[in-house]
């Protein structure tokens, strides 16, 4: 594989000193090398992926590859003299013959605050939502390291802008469902989503909290503090928990940009969840065999001003399918700017 920062280390400003259509050939030649090395090309046809390699050699232009390269070329001073950032996987690779490297070698030089990226295609440089290096936690020294690759600009590659859809209700409302035929509906479109749901989540992350109003909570803050990171990877990120009370709910959503957060009340009546009992646990709950259960002996407190409402029948009493509340959600999305990088 090609790569860029060995091209640098020859002579300083190598890349630079090249006329910019060397140096675009050149660095077109390193990308087609690196990305050719990415597995996910190699994939047989599959209409979506397919859809992503090519926007991700759109994204891996000339001009990104001589940003990293420069960008690399600042690190050549502390630690990463002799580390070779390849353009395919953005990782640090390690040359055969290190050069020598300072014992007080202190991590790279902080990335700039505005994207470089964005600067180097000449767009508005956006800042940078990641935390700076001056966010370090006096408390527990942890401190983040700062991408080099904004939320923007993954939007730009996925051409679609990263959100939260909040789905809440009763058990049996239908959030999973609804959930998962939006997933598929957003994938027929093109745009990259994924479901939090709560069931799937407690099996794994989330596996050691209960349904005690402290675990409850728990559950959601963890489920809220993924889901930021997904949006923040530009992915329209659907999470279907019952999340009974509206402190926790709202807390989450305070953690979102204004618009970003969508919640969807599934307001489905006890009677008709009950009916369902697509789990037999509201049988269970009220044969006491199952204790606080949500609606049964445990509150739901409804959304006051939720976004958007799912009643089981419309205006003219005709029952709603899954499938509809899917496509009224990828609607309220598409009006208002999620299907594109730029927005409305
Ligand atoms: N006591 C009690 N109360 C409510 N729900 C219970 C309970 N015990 C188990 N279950 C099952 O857990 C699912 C709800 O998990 P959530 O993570 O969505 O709950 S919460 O948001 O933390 O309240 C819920 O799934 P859904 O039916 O899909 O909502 C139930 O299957
Ligand atoms: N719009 C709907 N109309 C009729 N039945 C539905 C609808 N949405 C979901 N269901 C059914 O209700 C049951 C519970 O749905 P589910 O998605 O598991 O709810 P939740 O995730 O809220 O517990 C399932 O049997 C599902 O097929």
């Amino acid at each position: 594989m090609i790569s860029v920062a060995c091209q640098l280390k020859s002579s300083s400003g190598y890349v630079l000193s090249m006329g910019a259509g060397a140096a675009r050939r050149h660095a077109d030649e390193s990308c087609r090398t690196s990305v050719g090395s990415l597995s996910v090309i190699k994939r047989p046809p599959q209409p979506t992926i397919q859809t992503k390699t090519a926007l991700f050699g759109d994204v891996l232009t000339a001009k990104h590859i001589l940003t990293r390269a420069l960008l690399s070329r600042r690190y050549c001073n502390g630690v990463h003299a002799e580390s070779n950032y390849t353009a395919a996987s953005g990782a640090q690779t390690h040359s055969p013959s290190p050069a020598p490297v300072s014992a007080s070698a202190h991590p790279p030089a902080p990335a700039p605050a505005v994207n470089s990226l964005q600067s180097a295609t000449g767009n508005t440089p956006v800042p940078n939502s990641s935390p700076t290096p001056a966010d370090r936690n006096p408390v527990t020294n942890i401190k983040w390291n700062e991408s080099q690759v904004s939320r923007r600009e993954r939007e730009r590659v996925l051409n679609q802008r990263g959100c939260i859809v909040w789905l809440t209700g009763l058990s049996g409302s239908g959030k999973s469902t609804v959930a998962y035929a939006l997933d598929y509906a957003l994938a027929s479109r093109g745009k990259i989503s994924y479901v939090l749901d709560g069931d799937i989540v407690r099996d794994g992350l989330n596996k050691n909290l209960g349904f005690s109003r402290e675990d409850r909570a728990e559950n959601i803050r963890r489920i809220g503090e993924v889901a930021k990171l997904f949006v923040d990877a530009g992915i329209i990120t659907l999470v279907s928990l019952i999340s009974p009370y509206r402190e926790d709910r709202d807390r989450c959503r305070a953690m979102f940009p204004a618009g970003d957060f969508i919640e969807v009340y599934m307001k489905v009546p006890l009677s008709v969840c009950e009916r369902r009992d697509a789990k037999g646990l509201y049988r269970l709950a009220r044969s006491g065999q199952l204790k606080g259960f949500t609606g049964i002996d445990d509150p739901y407190e409804c959304p006051l001003t939720p976004e958007i409402t799912m009643e089981v029948r419309d205006d003219w009493g005709t029952a709603i399918l899954p499938q509809e509340m899917a496509e009224r959600v990828a609607s309220y999305l598409e009006e208002r700017g999620f299907f594109t990088a730029e927005g409305n």
